[in-house]
């Protein structure tokens, strides 16, 4: 649906992207993570026909999307990451600016969003939150029911309810088998929406993983309190790795915890933990800091 192919745009003093491939299959929702200035946004305005690459190409439905790129604006629903509105209208009166400028009669839908996302957008812009604005962002992305969506950081200014509405309407949207790419510093909306997730850092892409995979293959923190101390330094001998408090000992292992709990049978233990590793972490690792 969306192929992104050696892509590079090259802003001076090691600013913008470079040489970034990957593609975002039909029905997927692709995620992508970096932190600020490493790219996200260079690389949705490519992919919206803002700006032309340097190199390589941007192609949505195998339509290039410079040169294509009113057809792509169109068609494709995009939330960017700082609006430009008209501040003397009210909300209602730019959503349907929007759609009369896109050609969209139906207006159902937008009164659906805005009635899921409880926006009241009778006032005028200039009055709203930060918080209202995206949500005129969001409706205007998603009033036409489009079957590709390009969000850049969708939930900014949201808050948490808002932030769980935005997932369920990305749930949704995956079920009706749409195309999802978005960018988001939000790890939970990210794990909990996407199917991959890219991670760059200084315009090139650091990994791509599979959400599945990511959460199926990452490290568990175990905590382990030992019932004596005896028992406690046993383990840490074997385990030179681990961190001791007191009579805990924690520790990450990668994968099945089958190895760990057959060891620790032959151990008195008074409490045992387990938690998952966040994507935050797994994220940070990346970037070794
Ligand atoms: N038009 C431009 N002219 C010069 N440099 C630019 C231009 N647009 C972006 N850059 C630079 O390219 C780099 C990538 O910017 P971009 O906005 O894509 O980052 P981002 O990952 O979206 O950041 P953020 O998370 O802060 O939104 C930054 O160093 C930025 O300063």
């Amino acid at each position: 649906m969306i192929e992104i192919c050696h892509l590079t745009k090259d802003y001076g003093n090691h600013r913008g992207v470079f040489d970034m491939s990957f593609q975002i299959h039909k029905g997927e929702i692709l995620g992508i993570l970096g932190p600020n200035g490493s790219g996200k946004t260079t690389i949705i305005r490519h992919l919206m026909g803002f700006i032309k690459p340097d190199q390589g190409t941007v192609q949505i439905q195998g339509k290039d999307c410079f040169q294509e790129a009113a057809f792509i604006q169109q068609n494709v629903g995009y939330l960017p990451g700082e609006i430009a509105f008209m501040d003397d209208m009210t909300g209602m009166n730019f959503i349907h600016l929007i759609a009369k400028l896109k050609g969209i009669h139906d207006l159902s839908y937008a009164h659906w969003l805005i009635n899921f996302l409880e926006l009241n957008a009778q006032g005028q812009i200039k009055r709203m939150s930060k918080g209202m604005k995206q949500k005129i962002g969001l409706v205007i992305a998603l009033m036409h029911d489009p079957a590709i969506l390009i969000l850049d950081e969708p939930t900014s200014g949201l808050d948490p309810l808002m932030q769980m509405k935005f997932i369920e309407l990305m749930k949704k949207a995956k079920q009706q088998g749409k195309t999802v790419f978005m960018s988001s510093h939000i790890f939970e909306e990210i794990e909990n929406v996407c199917d991959r997730v890219v991670i760059i850092k200084e315009g090139q892409v650091v990994t791509i993983e599979d959400m599945e995979q990511l959460k199926h293959h990452r490290y568990k923190h175990y905590e382990i309190q030992f019932h004596s101390l005896l028992e406690m330094e046993k383990f840490m001998y074997q385990h030179p790795d681990a961190k001791r408090h007191q009579q805990t000992v924690s520790l990450l292992v990668k994968g099945s915890p089958d190895q760990l709990i057959k060891e620790l049978s032959s151990y008195t233990i008074d409490d045992f933990n387990v938690q998952p590793q966040s994507l935050e972490e797994i994220f940070l690792q990346y970037y070794g800091e």
